[in-house]
């Protein structure tokens, strides 16, 4: 039975959601001669691992009872140490974690996950790769912070995946590798790669209340921990310089303009996530409501779109016929269409539920399997 040890870093709603595949596929990978052994967790302050990390993981209790402490709200410290498990806190955790990179990297093997959404997870990430490590991410903020972090984490192609940083579970990354790998080059990508932008559009667009529909977003897991990356465009322009950066531009975050659709008296250096869900979002109605009745009166519609094309990357509102591709989107599905010598005139389409924890976990957990060839 081939070992794939998995280092997780966040367990929020798409970390619990990979957990809970984790052992549920238990017997679908047993049939292929595989087992996943989580030998660790972390949240934002603590570190939760096997004793013995070359010997032992957590067991399939263990990890649900992870998955009901975080989904109580709780910190994973107010889990015990026992025989079996260890919990590291604050300055510890974070150096028992490159412990344990360093004794498992190079001889068992390890694959650590960001499920976090946080910048705090490149120090380790940027580390764990010189010590043999895989790494598989679901946050976009490694892959899009300097570009020297950049190269560092892609230094190794074949030990990272990324698939779920754009368009959750859909093939999007695969498929651009793919084409490039061919030497077919892409002349220009185009789509609607939010999953809450492309939810919040078409639920107003059929006349509900903006406030409402992004509270929902939220509810159904669809937006960041803080929705104003969504609202703000910085999510999407994430995806957009993920996608860039892999086509062989060299650009960073600031070379791309955003449009917000909340203004700057509502960023989260004035108001807290919960002062905006309450008191910023309903401010915000009329205007947005009014924006799509001008749209909907020209016969169109509004979708959030992220164009690549050469050197350029734009993302922004725009209004677009309704029976367009991008205007027939519906919920939180994403669209790409990828143009490039073999796709010159009709694309390559890309479509799909965009966001969710169940379809980013599966994209996830594909993708720490797709490393199964380094395992021994
Ligand atoms: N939901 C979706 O549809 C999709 C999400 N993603 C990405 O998946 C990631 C996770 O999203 P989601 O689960 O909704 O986020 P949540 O806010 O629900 O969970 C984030 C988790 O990360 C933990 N965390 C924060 N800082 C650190 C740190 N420094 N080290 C380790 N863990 C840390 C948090 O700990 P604590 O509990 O202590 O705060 C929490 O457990 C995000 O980057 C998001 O962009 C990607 C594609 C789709
Ligand atoms: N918040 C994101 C989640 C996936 O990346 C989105 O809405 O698309």
């Amino acid at each position: 039975m081939k070992s794939i040890r998995v280092l997780l870093m966040g367990c929020g709603g798409v970390g619990r959601q990979l957990l809970q595949h984790v052992v549920s596929c238990r017997s679908l990978h047993a049939k292929q001669g595989l087992r996943l052994r989580v030998v660790g967790v972390c949240d934002s302050k603590s570190f939760l691992v096997a004793s013995d990390v070359s010997k032992m993981e957590l067991d399939d209790a263990s990890l649900m009872e992870i998955c009901r402490v975080k989904s109580s709200g709780s910190s994973l410290s107010t889990l015990n140490s026992s025989g079996d498990s260890q919990i590291f806190t604050n300055m510890e955790s974070t150096r028992k974690v490159l412990d344990t990179a360093t004794l498992l990297g190079r001889s068992t093997g390890l694959v650590f996950v960001d499920c976090s959404a946080s910048s705090e997870t490149i120090g380790v990430l940027t580390q764990v790769v010189d010590l043999g490590c895989c790494i598989v991410l679901a946050n976009k903020k490694p892959l899009t912070s300097s570009l020297e972090d950049y190269e560092k984490l892609v230094s190794h192609p074949r030990h990272i995946r990324h698939e779920s940083t754009v368009g959750a579970g859909l093939p999007v990354i695969t498929s651009l590798n793919r084409i490039l790998a061919s030497g077919d080059p892409i002349h220009r990508t185009i789509g609607s790669l939010s999953g809450t932008l492309g939810y919040v559009m078409s639920e107003v667009g059929d006349g509900k209340q903006f406030s409402e529909v992004v509270k929902a977003a939220k509810c159904l897991g669809y937006t960041e921990p803080d929705p104003r990356d969504d609202l703000g465009g910085m999510d999407v322009t994430r995806k957009a310089l993920i996608l860039a950066r892999l086509l062989g531009s060299r650009i960073n975050l600031d070379n791309i303009k955003v449009e917000s659709l909340y203004p700057d008296e509502m960023g989260s250096d004035r108001m807290s996530v919960e002062d905006f869900l309450a008191n910023g979002l309903p401010l915000l109605n009329k205007d947005i409501e009014t924006r799509f009745r001008v749209a909907s009166s020209n016969g169109n519609v509004l979708r959030y779109v992220c164009m690549i094309e050469g050197s350029s990357c734009q993302v922004g509102i725009k209004e677009l016929p309704k029976d367009s591709p991008l205007g027939r989107l519906r919920g939180s599905d994403n669209v790409l269409e990828i143009y490039s010598r073999c796709y010159r005139d009709l694309p390559l389409v890309i479509q799909g539920a965009g966001a969710g924890n169940d379809t980013t976990a599966a994209g996830v957990l594909a993708d720490i399997l797709d490393l199964q060839d380094l395992f021994p």
